[in-house]
């Protein structure tokens, strides 16, 4: 039968980038998506700002929910120090397995928890499932109708950074925390992957 897209992203992987090189695993990614098939990664555009919050926020313990086909979990984990952690909920058992093998083509594992599962059942368990009190940063790119309900279960001190806050969007979550005194919210105008359609990421910092 006919391959998926994540398959045939992750053959694009294994094709032309280097095992044990995270970089030239997201450049090989980035160059299947503009040039051959789009997918639903954050991409190079949005991946910049991304990269630069990461940096800003510095976190030992990063929560992304939805890993898709782990682009992202590969570009947040190369800027974590070894010992920081990134956990990573992914809800569809074939994205996890292609995930899983990207993570590993970049020589991510180490630093990388991928977990199976619906965020409203997992969140909840965080804390005794990992000991995580509450994590310094939180990637939400998971269904967009998921961003208000999962945020509201993690009101315990981090910064929030939500992908595709105007494509696909998610207008309750960027009205709940561009409204909330819980939170100082900004938005990073950028584009939608691989496209011209305006995007953006929101950051907001849970002022407790
Ligand atoms: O749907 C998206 N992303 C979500 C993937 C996912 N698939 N499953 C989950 C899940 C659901 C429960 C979960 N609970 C825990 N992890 C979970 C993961 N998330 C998404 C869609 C687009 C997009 C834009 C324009 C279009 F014309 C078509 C598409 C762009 C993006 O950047 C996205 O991130
Ligand atoms: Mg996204």
């Amino acid at each position: 039968t006919r391959s998926t897209r994540p398959q045939r992203l992750l053959a694009a992987v294994q094709k032309n980038a280097t095992r044990g090189d995270p970089r030239s695993v997201v450049k090989a990614i980035d160059e299947f998506c503009r040039y051959t098939e789009w997918a639903m990664n954050v991409g190079d555009e949005k991946g910049c700002i991304l990269d630069s919050v990461v940096s800003e926020v510095n976190p030992a313990t990063v929560l992304e929910l939805g890993t898709y086909c782990g682009y992202s979990t590969v570009r947040i984990a190369t800027l974590l120090p070894p010992d920081a952690k990134l956990i990573t909920l992914e809800f569809n058992p074939d994205f996890a397995v292609i995930a899983r093998q990207v993570i590993a083509w970049a020589g991510q594992e180490e630093k990388v928890h991928l977990v199976e599962g619906s965020s409203g059942d997992l969140i909840p368990k965080m804390k005794e499932q990992f000991g995580v009190k509450s994590f310094d940063l939180v990637f939400l790119d998971h269904w967009k109708d998921r961003y208000l309900p999962d945020a509201k279960l993690m009101e315990a001190g981090s910064v929030l950074l939500a992908d595709n806050v105007i494509c696909p969007g998610s207008p309750d979550y960027l009205d709940y925390v561009r409204n909330s005194p819980k939170y100082r919210s900004q938005y990073f105008k950028s584009h939608l992957e691989y496209t011209k359609v305006e995007d953006g990421l929101e950051k907001s910092v849970f002022l407790g």
